[in-house]
């Protein structure tokens, strides 16, 4: 089931939590909304599930206008950062809720709260109550009991943020296998952890200040970011002051990519990882390194730049030289793109 969101604003008193939101999310797709803390990411989900209403603005799901349906009716489901399993009722009970709300047969809710609870791995809990199980299996019997409604549409805010990262990373894995098991639900996901967004969304929705302000599928957002605050959002790209002159992108005088770009403010993006220490590069030098196991973030300068630091990782196991040595920073022009400089 598609949804669509047609100019969506919606207000608290003054605050506008969300401005005018275009998206649509196909049926069978992953959606990513991702940005930082208060951009409107909640807001905009609360808007699909029918928990807050917009100012202005209609959502369709099927191309059937829900605006104004309750929540209950749009037969979609959720979950929440916080688990909000019934803390009274058993797992099995949890799951069976939505089932027995809908006045399905005894037999038929028995039947999908098992398939439910074998999905996500829990049929041994199932006479548990929430409180005797870990965060990351209350997780999961919260999807279980958002599936067990079999929704077309499945809404997810933040749902891996009170977990810890072993737990986060082994819950990523289940959601990726989750995907591929209800391949026609559209899944609207919500987090500010970019690894989140790239590992499970066909596309990613940047949002800031409660608009949108990028969309396209996760590879390319990545590959050639069309803004600066997507840039360094997604993946913290190095964005450099650069000089455009006839045809060719130079870095402190140093040619480093030829574009069509005729002017303009631009930067150049390039991820820590793309760059190089090697031969015949931009001269600069090591102002700071930070092991960080498998790699080490080195903090550089260029020559003739000296106020602009430009991250550079290289594998932990390469010699480093020492902070405050020369070094030549090679820069593939393949891993460069431009963006345009913002006014902010
Ligand atoms: N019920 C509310 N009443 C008043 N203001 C609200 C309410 N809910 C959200 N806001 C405001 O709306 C803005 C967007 O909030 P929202 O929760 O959508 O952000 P978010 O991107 O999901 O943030 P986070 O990642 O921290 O959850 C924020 O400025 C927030 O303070």
């Amino acid at each position: 089931m598609t949804v669509e969101l047609e100019e969506v604003t919606v207000q608290f008193g003054r605050t506008v939590a969300l401005e005018g939101l275009n998206l649509t999310v196909a049926a069978g797709e992953t959606v990513a909304l991702l940005g930082p803390s208060g951009s409107g990411k909640s807001t905009a989900l609360k808007a699909i599930a029918g928990f807050v209403r917009p100012s202005r603005g209609r959502i369709r799901l099927a191309g059937v206008d829900v605006t104004d349906v309750p929540p209950a009716r749009r037969g979609i489901g959720v979950v929440v950062q916080q688990y909000a399993l019934f803390p009274h009722l058993r797992v099995a009970d949890n799951v069976a809720f939505g089932l027995r709300a809908a006045r399905k047969p005894r037999a038929e809710v028995s039947r999908r709260v098992a398939e439910m609870l074998e999905m996500v791995g829990m049929c041994m809990f199932a006479r548990r109550f929430p409180r005797e199980l870990s965060g990351g299996q209350q997780q999961r019997v919260a999807i279980a009991r958002a599936l067990a409604i079999q929704p077309q549409v499945l809404l997810l805010d933040e749902p891996l943020a009170a977990l810890d990262a072993q737990l986060r990373a082994d819950m990523l894995g289940e959601l990726q296998k989750l995907r591929r098991e209800v391949p026609d639900v559209a899944i609207l996901y919500v987090t500010h952890d970019q690894s989140e967004a790239l590992a499970l969304a066909d596309r990613i929705a940047v949002m800031r200040d409660a608009r949108l302000v990028d969309i396209a599928p996760s590879a390319d957002l990545y590959a050639a970011p069309p803004s600066a605050f997507t840039a360094s959002f997604l993946g913290g790209a190095n964005l450099l002051p650069v000089e455009l002159a006839g045809g060719e992108v130079r870095l402190a005088g140093h040619p480093v990519l030829r574009t069509d770009v005729a002017s303009g403010n631009q930067l150049l993006v390039i991820r820590p990882h793309a760059i190089k220490l090697g031969e015949n590069g931009i001269p600069g030098r090591l102002v700071a390194a930070q092991w960080r196991g498998a790699s080490s973030r080195l903090t550089c300068t260029i020559d003739g730049l000296p106020d602009v630091p430009v991250q550079v990782d290289v594998p932990a196991s390469n010699r480093l030289p020492g902070v405050g040595a020369k070094v030549s920073l090679v820069l593939p022009a393949e891993a460069c793109s431009l963006v345009a400089a913002e006014g902010r």
